[in-house]
């Protein structure tokens, strides 16, 4: 379990990480979203010790990194896919962090086998792949069999059948009751993998909640979308009812305040064939842009308020 509580981190003025509080659970992918220069890689660096908070705490199962006897056994991280020396081969990077913590050869074959780089582990990691170097992060993470994994970006420069693999690999780990905390500008992929979300924008929490919850807030969710043969007609029935109507760019009418069931039948009692009837699910993007337009909102309220307060 991560628990993070209180977290601050100043550079100078700059506050990258803000009285930031959240828990990552085991047995839970949790996903780790902010815009760029939210304080996303200080909070991480701030968990593995790589930075010292300016207040507060970041503990993995109630203790400071630091404090850890054998970290890479406790938690395995991936904050840079070419963490490894170029002129070293798979297997001897691996080789050289396993010995390091007492680990054997046998689970170094095992996580090059779980990772699918049997075929280039004799391979200098300099002619690597994006994808082969995130595979061997993701190795080299696993290494020590940890109950925690802290992951960033884990799918970068994965092809579709990497990025599939990966998705199935975390939800497995999770599975098996472990934490696996993991940061990513995709949204779409967070969405996939992850079932617990944490928003952070400017260093604070924006949200932290389970996927569904935050789909569910998507200003698209349950919106009516539909396409007939005589959309005017429809579209002002549905206005007199009291509907919200709208059209997209390709001329589809997107209708809020009511069901595809009750638009169904009004297209019935109208006469008016469907050609098309669905209703939209809620978007992890669409969740994140109305949070951080929420705080964005906020924080320039909260300016001018100053400024007001000044004159
Ligand atoms: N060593 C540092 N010195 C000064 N400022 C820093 C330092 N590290 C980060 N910052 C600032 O702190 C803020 C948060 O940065 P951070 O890298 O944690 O964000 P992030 O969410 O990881 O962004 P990205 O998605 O772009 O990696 C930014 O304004 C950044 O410029």
């Amino acid at each position: 379990m991560i628990e993070v509580s209180h977290l601050s981190k100043h550079y100078g003025s700059v506050a990258a990480v803000n009285d930031l509080s959240f828990v990552a659970r085991p047995g839970v992918v949790t996903g780790f979203l902010g815009p760029n220069g939210a304080g996303k890689s200080t909070t991480i660096r701030a968990i593995v010790g790589l930075e010292r908070p300016t207040s507060g705490s970041a503990t993995v199962d109630g203790r400071r990194y630091a404090d850890l006897r054998a970290p890479l056994q406790e938690v395995g991280t991936m904050l840079d896919g070419r963490g490894a020396h170029p002129g070293r081969t798979a297997v001897g990077h691996l080789m050289g962090l396993a010995r390091t913590h007492g680990i054997g050869r046998s689970r170094v074959d095992q996580v090059i086998a779980l990772t699918g780089l049997e075929s280039v582990a004799r391979r200098r990691v300099g002619t690597f792949s994006l994808g082969m170097g995130q595979r061997l992060g993701i190795a080299a993470a696993l290494l020590g069999d940890p109950a925690t994994l802290i992951l960033d970006e884990p799918v970068n420069g994965l092809d579709p059948d990497g990025v599939l693999w990966v998705r199935g690999l975390l939800r497995a780990l999770a599975a098996e009751g472990r934490t696996v905390f993991l940061s990513s500008h995709l949204m779409s992929e967070l969405a996939e993998t992850a079932t617990r979300i944490i928003v952070i924008g400017q260093g604070r929490l924006l949200a932290d909640d389970d996927l569904e919850n935050l789909l569910a807030t998507s200003e698209r969710a349950g919106l009516v979308r539909v396409r007939a043969d005589d959309q005017s007609t429809l579209a002002t029935a549905a206005r007199e009812l009291g509907a919200r109507v709208t059209t997209d760019e390709a001329g589809t009418l997107e209708i809020s305040g009511t069901d595809a069931a009750a638009v169904g039948a009004l297209a019935a009692r109208l006469g008016v064939n469907l050609l098309e009837l669905s209703t939209a699910s809620g978007t992890l993007e669409d969740a994140y842009l109305s949070l951080t337009a929420q705080a964005a909102q906020y924080a320039s309220n909260r300016d001018d308020a100053g400024r007001g307060a000044t004159r």
